[in-house]
């Protein structure tokens, strides 16, 4: 069978990166969708954005909707402290086996839980199910037009606390406007927006952060 183009970023990394490390990992992802087959990985550029509110919030308890490859659960764990840990959420079950494979070699794997699934069914089960109380990072980049049911999902299901950061991938291109135009109109958010580019292109695109004020 012919491989997939996730299959072709992930033999790349096992054959170049660093086991263990994963900064080489998140490297060499970066070199083989800059220089051979572009994919929708956060990227450098939108990452740096990433990692500074991550040093700032210093999350324990992450939730990520839309694994893909694992990019940015790896960029992600990479920076958290020892005891904390990530959920992310994948639909796709060829996506997911890529993103189990990445996150171990990338020594990660003791940090993130990825769970099989839609995030609709998922969320409601987080509490019980995946033993959490409140969420202090959820990083949003799944389908645009999930962003919105599911930010609501989250506040129904008493998953944010004061100060939990929701950080939002693609609010220009792909663009997710019913998001924004409810996040910005919301008092109950404080909202910064991030101009930056679309991965690998130089295409315009923002990432949107909301604090949730209680
Ligand atoms: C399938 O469209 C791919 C594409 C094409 C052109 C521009 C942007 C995107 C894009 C970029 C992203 O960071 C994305 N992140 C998460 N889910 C996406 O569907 C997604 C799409
Ligand atoms: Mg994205």
């Amino acid at each position: 069978m012919a491989q997939s183009k996730e299959e072709r970023i992930l033999n790349f990394v096992l054959q170049n990166a660093v086991r263990g490390d994963p900064q080489s990992v998140v490297d060499t992802i970066d070199k083989y969708c800059s220089q051979k087959e572009w994919a929708m990985n956060v990227g450098a550029e939108k990452g740096l954005i990433l990692d500074k509110i991550l040093e700032e919030t210093k999350p324990s308890v992450l939730l990520e909707l839309g694994t893909y490859c694992g990019y940015s659960a790896v960029r992600i764990a990479r920076l958290l402290k020892p005891s904390a840990r990530l959920l992310t959420i994948e639909f796709n079950p060829d996506f997911a086996a890529i993103a189990r494979q990445m996150i171990e070699f990338a020594g990660v794997q003791d940090k993130v839980k990825i769970v099989e699934g839609s995030s609709e069914t998922i969320i409601p089960q987080l509490k019980k199910k995946h033993e959490v109380d409140t969420l202090d990072f959820v990083f949003l980049d799944h389908w645009k037009d999930r962003y919105l049911p599911d930010t609501i999902l989250l506040l129904d299901q008493g998953l944010l606390r004061k100060g939990s950061v929701i950080l939002a991938d693609n609010v220009i291109f792909p663009g997710a406007p019913e998001f924004i135009k409810y996040i910005r109109n919301n008092n109950r958010f404080e909202c910064t927006n991030y101009p930056s580019y679309v991965e690998y292109m130089k295409v315009k695109d923002a990432m949107e952060k909301a604090v949730f004020v209680g």
